[in-house]
């Protein structure tokens, strides 16, 4: 195939007769809404606004790289949860996605639940007043101290993963005097349709215990015999950044099955089912995100007609999001470093970060999209490869994208749905500071986790 020597990198008439690549936007200063954060324009000039800010400004007072969150995006995704879900269900915000305790503040004033899986993310909540009762303790591998923590402060529920924690937690509650509310995570044998990393239902990991080979029923069976904890459900999460609703609406069904067996074996009706968090969102516009409401509709169909047929009162529902809250609502801003053309192949675009801020398409080959958003360009797509500035060839943000050909040194370039697993799987690799994240609102900015400095870093190393 002939390439012209393009001196910004190949032009999209080479890379499409290769076939490798999506054809670039139509429109490369087009801000699609199904990847931005819902208050992203462009302003006459050109720079992109958030929240009526231009990203200029905001570069200016904050620096870069940063992580902006559209605080209204955010409200307005967990209303949708709550009202999609009603008043006979509840909405636990998975924290692991993003926690701070702005986002507790937030969370309570919208009505969300909470679920956490360290003692961190437990700290932060109660730190940030977020009632007890209304946290959900998660992990594969919690602590003796986390778990005392939590069924000390009340905690609504503990999610027990294991056999050998079931036993730790009644010993604790035990030796607390208290009866700590639980469910069991169970795997019900689905292949979720995600990366293999992020997929949780299948039988072959460490997660949950297993339907299969009556694990799930031995484990309801000991629990309703203990004393210190009250078994009052069954959870099931079978990944994250999923599409189709076939996983979860087996899963459902499964767990539903279990309730039968456990009324049929018990002659008790456990009167929750938690069906755990998982739902995608767009990171490039090729991709379908189902909303809250579909979401709610189809799940709930599925429960209450398999308890139907059952014979079983339906049970009160959870659901824990995280990604498909806080996701589409924050965006990296980074600055534009060296530019580098590999005449026929693609033009390396190294900005300010890189895989210490998102290490999303390093660790799951995850897709991004990117633009030039502190000006207005009508250049001509180049193919282009986002990379950071540590020293790994494998610390790419942005793995394929186009990025209009001018592209220069000091130009601001941002990545979209970065408010998910970005800054909360942060690193300080290469002794990087981990960047802050603005909450943008309404006209005003303020930073809710302040960039880390060399003397934080120099702080923990005592030498
Ligand atoms: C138990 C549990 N609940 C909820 C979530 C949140 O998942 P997501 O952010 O994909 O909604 C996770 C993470 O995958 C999880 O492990
Ligand atoms: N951290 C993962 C998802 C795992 C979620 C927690 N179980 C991601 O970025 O996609």
């Amino acid at each position: 195939m002939s390439r012209s020597a393009h001196p910004a990198g190949p032009r999209y008439a080479d890379v499409h007769t290769e076939g490798h690549y999506s054809p670039p936007p139509a429109d490369l200063n087009a801000l699609d809404e199904k990847i931005w954060s819902r208050t992203v324009r462009r302003d006459e000039d050109g720079v992109a606004t958030v929240a009526g800010l231009p990203v200029t400004r905001l570069a200016e007072e904050f620096g870069t790289p940063a992580y902006f969150l559209d605080e209204a995006d955010f409200r307005a995704r967990c209303r949708a949860w709550t009202d999609a879900f009603g008043k006979d269900a509840d909405v636990f915000y998975a924290g692991k996605a993003f926690l701070s305790r702005a986002v507790v503040h937030w969370l309570k004033e919208e009505g969300l639940n909470l679920d956490v899986c360290s003692g961190g993310e437990l700290a932060t909540a109660l730190d940030a007043g977020m009632p007890p009762e209304r946290i959900a303790l998660h992990g594969n591998n919690k602590s003796v101290h986390e778990i005392e923590r939590a069924v000390s402060a009340g905690v609504g529920r503990i999610v027990l993963d294991s056999f050998q924690e079931m036993v730790r937690v009644a010993h604790i509650g035990q030796r607390l005097g208290r009866v700590q509310p639980v469910q069991i995570r169970v795997t019900v044998g689905v292949e979720a349709h995600t990366h293999e990393f992020i997929a949780t239902a299948h039988e072959d990991q460490k997660f949950g215990i297993a339907l299969a080979d009556g694990q799930a029923a031995e484990a309801v069976r000991r629990a309703l015999r203990l004393d210190g904890i009250e078994l009052i459900g069954i959870h099931s999460h079978i990944g994250s950044q999923i599409f189709d609703m076939a996983g979860f609406e087996v899963s459902a069904r499964r767990v539903v099955e279990l309730l039968a067996a456990v009324r049929d074996e018990h002659g008790v009706e456990l009167p929750e089912i938690d069906l755990g968090g998982g739902l995608g969102i767009a990171y490039t516009p090729e991709d379908d995100p189902r909303e809250p409401h579909e979401i709610a509709k189809s799940l709930t169909a599925i429960v209450t007609r398999e308890c139907e047929s059952a014979g079983l009162r339906t049970p009160r529902i959870s659901v824990e999001p995280g990604r498909a809250i806080v996701g589409p609502t924050a965006f990296t801003l980074y600055e534009v470093g060296t530019v580098k053309p590999l005449p026929g192949l693609r033009t390396y675009v190294s900005v300010d970060g890189g895989m210490s801020d998102n290490i999303r398409t390093a660790l799951y080959d995850a897709e991004y999209s990117v633009a030039l958003v502190s000006r207005r360009s009508d250049a001509e797509p180049m193919l282009s490869r986002v990379v950071g500035k540590h020293c790994e060839s494998g610390d790419i943000v942005v793995r394929d994208a186009f990025l209009p050909a001018d592209l220069a040194p000091g130009d601001l370039i941002a990545v979209p749905a970065t408010g998910a697993y970005c800054r909360s799987m942060a690193s300080n690799y290469n002794h990087a500071l981990r960047p802050p994240v603005v909450a943008v609102k309404d006209g005003g900015a303020r930073v809710i986790v302040r960039r880390e400095t060399e003397e934080d870093l120099l702080r923990l190393d005592v030498g």
